[in-house]
């Protein structure tokens, strides 16, 4: 007995360690699948004892919640669901009811309060019986009706979900390793959970309604859940993928649903049962940690036993080189496997690895491929000293509780492949006819060393319209477009220099911050970065480690010699009144504003004054002729008055 509570408190402890990081910081310190694993083990013996620990995770929803946002009261408690991985317990379970079967969402629970028509709260489910208020994040997720036609008191559940295909992308741009996520539903509840709705609205969230609460009571549901999502769905909603059940067909609806999860871009960990019947649901009550009107399904994972081969090493634009499992192709969940990530160098100690151990594979949620355990554990993988791309030392680097392998070559092939597509990528400079294939001729033919040689690519004339897949069309084509690029906005430069975690949303975050100076962004210090939403500690250090760097501080000045600024954006500033007292006169044609009025605006928004002709009351003379031989030109010499050009203004105005 002694024993048995030992355990019972050390179970407790360890997934209450682990609850802690995935319901708090949206991290996972193990798999559902080992957390299941230890849950039902407890499960167990709290069965077998009759006793359950005040801390337990059997009795409690949720977490905590410790996070900066506000947070409110539940009007009605958020409960946790049931669970089984049986048909024949569903099938009991429905017993002679109507039924309605829908994907078990993967994602964050999110309660909708509608008052008149309008959106008035998004509560987060938190720990059940408080919950975090993100109003202004739900009004930004991709689905969400602000407006309905109902105008009486309503409230709605459902869950707020990234879709698989926007996950890879979206944690593609998230360089640093700690801060990736595992899975959609980490990133959604990061992306949700936060004070910057600007970063929720990057993250393509999606809502799904899977029940209605309450209403002002005026509408007719007939006593059954169908009709109340039908009725959702009526007012605008995006309703859970469901169907009808009874306890004959529910077996085949089960296999409906397992044939059709892989081909689903929304992550979902299971099933989800209701009975139809309102009122019979109402009446069964709930317990501690469930409502007896719904049960869970979850996929009984399939897990087979096979060999790990080898472990393959693969790079990324900053540098990562991420270990993955290569082992003997398995069938799993239909499709044939052969290879799972294993995030980082952590994980892959912890499971021991060793080429030739016997190791059992999974897909999370039947989607991606994951390693269950090592039931071998010879523990003997060669972390490679050399980055497997350009050959140069590879280090192991520790970040918190993250270990993780880098390459130390700035000059890395795979590095630099990456920074030039990224650089041209379409919310970055948007060069368009470089694909990343192009991009890596260039560098084989050493016609691009570093980013500001792509501003240079019409010396190599000749040699690219005789490369395969070019001709003089499509070299007229890339031309325009790397010109038309030279103009561009401070964010979308920043974005562009590929800097870690720093997506086009941060870098506008910053760019606001800094009134568009680039000077001072570059010169950025932490403290004052720290104050921008979504912007902490290793953002701000590795923001402010790029730009000490001496190499990058030699592309950026390359890159800043290639191009400009948007004069609207420099316009937009109007907090500074930069030239105050100063006065110019232009003369000549303008070449980065539309016309010279354009130019004029700009100086006059600045503070400054533009007159017409040289006196000895002109501060400067804009000019981009400086042999001009007119006669303000002649006169501002006379005068000792600088004569600068359109760029130099620029410049000056940039600070
Ligand atoms: N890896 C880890 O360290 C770790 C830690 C804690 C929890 N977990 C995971 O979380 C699970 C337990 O989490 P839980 O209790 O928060 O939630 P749950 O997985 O038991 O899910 C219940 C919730 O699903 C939601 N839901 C989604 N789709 C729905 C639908 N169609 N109809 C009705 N409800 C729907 C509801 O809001 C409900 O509250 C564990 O099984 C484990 O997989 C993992
Ligand atoms: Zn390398």
């Amino acid at each position: 007995m002694e024993d048995k509570m030992e355990q019972m408190k050390e179970l407790v402890n360890r997934l209450n360690e682990a609850g802690k990081a995935y319901y708090q910081e949206n991290r996972e310190i193990m798999s559902n699948f080992e957390y299941d694993a230890l849950y039902d083990q407890l499960l167990e013996l709290e069965k077998e004892t009759g006793i359950v620990l005040s801390n337990s995770p059997s009795i409690h929803v949720g977490y905590e919640i410790l996070s900066e946002l506000p947070k409110v009261r539940h009007e009605k408690p958020m409960l946790s669901l049931d669970k089984t991985k049986e048909v024949p317990t569903l099938k009991d379970w429905l017993d002679s009811q109507d039924g309605l079967l829908s994907w078990k969402l993967d994602g964050l629970t999110i309660v909708l309060t509608y008052k008149e028509g309008k959106l008035f709260s998004a509560v987060t489910r938190g720990n059940g019986e408080y919950g975090e208020v993100i109003t202004n994040n739900a009004r930004v997720f991709k689905n969400i009706p602000l407006n309905i036609t109902y105008k009486g008191d309503m409230v709605l559940r459902g869950e707020a979900v990234i879709k698989y295909s926007d996950f890879e992308k979206i944690n593609a741009e998230i360089e640093d390793v700690e801060a990736k996520y595992k899975n959609p539903r980490n990133l959604c509840s990061g992306s949700v959970r936060q004070l910057n709705n600007e970063i929720t609205a990057n993250r393509k969230v999606h809502f799904f309604a899977f029940g209605l609460v309450s209403t002002a009571g005026d509408v007719e549901f007939h006593n059954s859940r169908k009709n109340q999502l039908l009725w959702l769905k009526s007012l605008g909603f995006d309703i859970v993928e469901n169907k009808s059940v009874t306890e004959d067909n529910l077996e085949e609806t089960v296999k409906w649903f397992a044939e059709h999860v892989a081909g689903n871009d929304f992550p979902s960990d299971g099933l989800v049962l209701t009975y139809d019947n309102i009122s019979y649901g109402i009446s069964l009550g709930t317990t501690a940690k469930f409502p007896r009107d719904s049960i869970a399904f979850k996929w009984v994972d399939e897990i087979r036993e096979t060999t790990l081969k080898e472990i393959e090493w693969s790079a990324s634009r900053t540098g990562l080189i991420n270990p993955i499992a290569v082992f003997d192709p398995v069938e799993l969940e239909g499709t044939t496997v052969s290879r799972a990530s294993i995030h980082n160098i952590s994980i892959m100690e912890a499971l021991e690895l060793g080429i030739g151990d016997t190791i059992q594979v999974y897909k999370a949620n039947m989607i991606i491929p994951q390693i269950a355990d090592n039931l071998t554990r010879s523990g003997f993988i060669d972390i490679p000293k050399v980055c497997p791309v350009c050959l140069h030392p590879a280090q192991v680097k520790q970040v918190n509780d993250v270990k993780a392998l880098f390459c130390t070559n700035s000059e890395c092939l795979a590095k630099k492949i990456k920074s030039f597509t990224h650089f041209v990528s379409r919310d970055a400079m948007n060069m368009e006819g470089l694909s990343e294939a192009t991009i890596e001729k260039f560098i084989a033919k050493g016609m691009i060393h570093e980013l500001a040689d792509l501003f240079h690519l019409k010396k190599y004339k000749d040699e690219i319209v005789t490369m395969e897949g070019f001709g003089e069309k499509s070299y007229k084509n890339l031309i325009s477009s790397i010109e038309k690029a030279r103009s561009t906005t401070t964010a979308k430069f920043l974005y562009s220099l590929g800097i870690q975690n720093i997506g086009l949303s941060n870098a506008k975050l910053i760019c606001r911050e800094y009134k568009n100076q680039f000077n001072e962004i570059r010169n950025a210090e932490k403290e004052r970065l720290l104050t921008i939403p979504g912007i902490g500690d290793v953002i701000a250090d590795a923001f402010i480690w790029f730009f000490r760097n001496e190499n990058n501080q030699i592309i950026i000045d390359d890159l800043l010699k290639e191009i400009q600024f948007e004069p609207s954006e420099v316009a937009e500033d109007d907090s500074v009144n930069l030239l105050e007292g100063k006065t110019f006169v232009i003369t000549g044609s303008v070449e980065h504003y539309a016309n010279r009025n354009e130019l004029k605006e700009v100086i006059e928004q600045k503070g400054g004054k533009v007159t017409g002709s040289v006196t000895a009351k002109t501060d400067y003379l804009i000019n981009n002729d400086n042999l001009s031989n007119s006669t303000k030109n002649k006169k501002a010499k006379e005068l000792g008055i600088p004569v600068i050009t359109e760029e130099e203004f620029i410049q000056m105005i940039q600070g």
